[in-house]
Order: C-alpha cells, then sequence, then structure tokens
C-alpha cells in the first residue's frame, strides 16, 4: 500500500501543482476544472476514469455542464500518497 507524504513532501507537492489546494478538515486535495462545455467536461472525465481503473486509484468528484471538482486522496492510506500527486498530475494532462 502507498504511504502517506511526510509533511515536507507534502508542501512541496502542493506548491508544484498549479491549481490544487488543501482540502480544510481532511488530508486531500482538490481542483475545480472549468470546461468549454458538457462535451469537453466529460472527455475530461473519461480519460481521467481510464487512468484511475489503470491506476486501481479513483477520484472523488463532482459535475455540472462544464464544471469538474476534483477531490485526491489515498482512502487505503488515509491521506494523500504519490498515488494522488501521480492521478492530479494526469488530470492537468488530460485537462489539456
Ligand atoms: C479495493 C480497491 O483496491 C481499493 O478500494 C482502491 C480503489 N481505489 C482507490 N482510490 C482512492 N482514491 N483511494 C484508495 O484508497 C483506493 N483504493
Amino acid at each position: 500500500m502507498a504511504e502517506k507524504l511526510s509533511p515536507e513532501r507534502r508542501d512541496e507537492v502542493l506548491a508544484g501543482l498549479a491549481g490544487w489546494r488543501a482540502v480544510e478538515n481532511r488530508d486531500a486535495i482538490a481542483k475545480s476544472f472549468r470546461f468549454a462545455d458538457f462535451n469537453a467536461a466529460f472527455g475530461f472525465m473519461s480519460r481521467v476514469a481510464l487512468m484511475a481503473e489503470k491506476m486501481d486509484h479513483h477520484p472523488e468528484w463532482f459535475n455540472v455542464y462544464n464544471r469538474v471538482e476534483v477531490l485526491l486522496s489515498t482512502h487505503d492510506a488515509g491521506g494523500l500518497t504519490e498515488l494522488d500527486v501521480r492521478l492530479a498530475r494526469f488530470c492537468d494532462e488530460a485537462a489539456g
């Protein structure tokens, strides 16, 4: 199982991930993505979903029309791990 990030690594990760923020009262990161329309938002979600399955690491997310709120945390570890960092980077790539 992946290990929780050290406080130092957590700070470093947050500084390096544009638009991602620490979630209050939870060891997790979140970002709000906005797209041109629902089609673009759902395309993004499809790309992330396929990667999430491959990684066996899944986002918590919420979609309304062109907006996708993504929250990442490793449930098995009870907090942030390198798996979340990897999926966050993929989300940024998949958003274009
Ligand atoms: C049983 C299964 O492997 C686990 O529930 C996986 C699936 N996807 C997961 N996704 C996330 N974000 N965290 C997990 O701990 C996790 N665990």
